[in-house]
């Protein structure tokens, strides 16, 4: 099996570079199969959901093709194939071939998706707002079937601001008849990238980015190019990083407004975060102040850099209480941070840190992506090698990790070390064919 080897207390300088944002990637392939002509899309991530989705558009007859962050998706030749297990298990984000497939073919078979347990992951606003537009949704042995004689449009009251429920809604609206208004709609940055994508294919869309969206169907979509914004979560990793081991580290290509809410909790722990337009410079970290934190929907704290920044928070002075009200049980982490001597414990839905803790390099596992950032990073300030094993979680969402961190100073690398369980099974089989 592939794991990551890092050995802690290397200092980082320099400057990273920030790929294109997942949560924007995962929504911008699958909204292609809407439009009549290619789409283009530059800027993506070289990740493994990237990859995941390339090989679902494919499935369903897409001519697709990908390199240096370009993807070009001839969406004519695409049929509405059932899609109820294999890839789309990979990840959460296959939940917009439901939206997508449900408003250009008017039905759509897809699995339940998969992606990180961070607790209930329900699906309920999407499917409301599918059977809203006129859908009939139901469930057979774990795939969602939808099917509609035609599409229109309705207002949706969404229960939770759910960014999935709000992109699904705007992909099943943009060809349906009539207006579709989605009110308490989510309002991150990258449900404005997906409007501006639909917006230029010749969809008409108002209010992306506020908590109410309107969307006037329109009879087709056509191709286009677009860029991508930058991935607000990777670029908060890196800001992390900048503050737990950096000595002056250049965070280039980020917004720094996507990131305010981060930046705001960096300057209340005692580290300068100079903003520019499309960068931000950390100089060293003075000796960190403890802190709060609770995560919200945006412009909130995001719950994606929680796990992250709890590892800061074992380098502070004092105790830090760190509350999840988007995901209860997003704290898998903190059983590997005690592992590596962090002072760290889960009440309910807060974990409660205490530090500064000197790190110990242990061997840990990542149970889901932001889990596997964060121990990275406390890889890092560790003393000795850390080994982070289940990488792969890693892999769907960060792009050329291992090059990036080296490039700034890091000592890092991915090696194949023997899997204990199957070493276990072969072990068995071996003894069985011995008997
Ligand atoms: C691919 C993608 O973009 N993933 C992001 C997206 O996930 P995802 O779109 O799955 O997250 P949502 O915004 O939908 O979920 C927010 C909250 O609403 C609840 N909920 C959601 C939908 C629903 O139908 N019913 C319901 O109750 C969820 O359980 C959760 O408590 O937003 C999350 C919250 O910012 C991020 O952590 C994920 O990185
Ligand atoms: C939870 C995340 O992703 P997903 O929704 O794809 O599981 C994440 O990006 O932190």
């Amino acid at each position: 099996m592939e794991v990551y080897k890092i050995t802690g207390g290397k200092r980082l300088q320099g400057t990273i570079k920030v790929s294109g944002a997942k949560n924007s990637a995962v929504a911008l392939i699958p909204a292609s199969i809407l439009a009549d002509s290619p789409v283009t899309i530059e800027g993506l991530p070289e990740i493994l959901d990237v990859w995941t989705l390339k090989a679902l558009l494919e499935e369903i007859g897409g001519d697709v093709s990908f390199e240096n962050g370009t993807m070009t998706i001839d969406p004519r030749p695409m049929i509405d194939i059932p899609l109820p297990n294999g890839n789309v298990k990979k990840l959460r984000a296959s939940y917009y071939l439901m939206g997508a497939m449900l408003g250009r073919f008017k039905k759509a078979a897809i699995g339940l998706p998969g992606g990180c347990f961070l607790g209930p992951r329900p699906i309920d606003q999407h499917i409301k707002g599918f059977e809203a537009l006129g859908a009939k949704v139901t469930n057979e042995h774990g795939a969602i079937y939808l099917r509609a004689e035609e599409l229109r449009g309705a207002k949706i009251y969404l229960d939770v601001a759910s960014v999935g429920a709000t992109i699904n809604i705007m992909l099943a609206a943009v060809l349906a008849k009539g207006r579709t208004i989605i009110e308490n709609a989510a309002k991150e940055p990258e449900i404005i990238d997906v409007a501006t994508l639909l917006s230029n294919m010749g969809a008409n869309i108002k209010g992306a980015g506020t908590n109410i969206i309107r969307i006037d169907g329109v009879e087709k979509l056509h191709g286009t190019n677009h860029t991508i914004i930058p991935d607000r979560i990777e670029a908060g990793t890196f800001m992390i990083a900048a503050a737990l081991a950096g000595d002056g580290m250049t965070i280039d290509n980020v917004i720094p407004f996507h990131v305010e809410a981060l930046t705001a909790k960096l300057r209340e722990m005692g580290v300068t975060v100079v903003e520019e337009e499309e960068r931000i410079f950390i100089p060293k970290a003075p000796t960190l102040q403890s802190v709060d934190v609770k995560t919200l929907v945006y412009p909130g704290f995001p719950t994606d850099l929680q796990q992250p920044f709890s590892v800061l928070l074992t380098q502070a002075a004092g105790s830090s209480v760190i509350s999840d009200t988007i995901y209860s049980a997003r704290f898998k982490h903190i059983d590997e941070l005690r592992r590596m001597n962090a002072g760290a414990r889960v009440e309910g839905q807060t974990a409660i840190i205490s530090g500064p803790a000197t790190l110990q390099a242990a061997t840990v596992r990542a149970s889901d992506l932001r889990a596997g950032a964060a121990l990275v990073l406390a890889g890092l300030i560790a003393e000795g090698e850390t080994e982070v094993q289940e990488i792969q979680h890693i892999e769907r969402g960060y792009s050329d990790l291992i090059e990036k961190m080296r490039g700034i100073g890091a000592e890092i690398r991915k090696e194949v070390v023997p899997d204990p369980t199957s070493s276990k099974e072969d072990s068995e089989r071996s003894t069985k064919r011995n008997d």
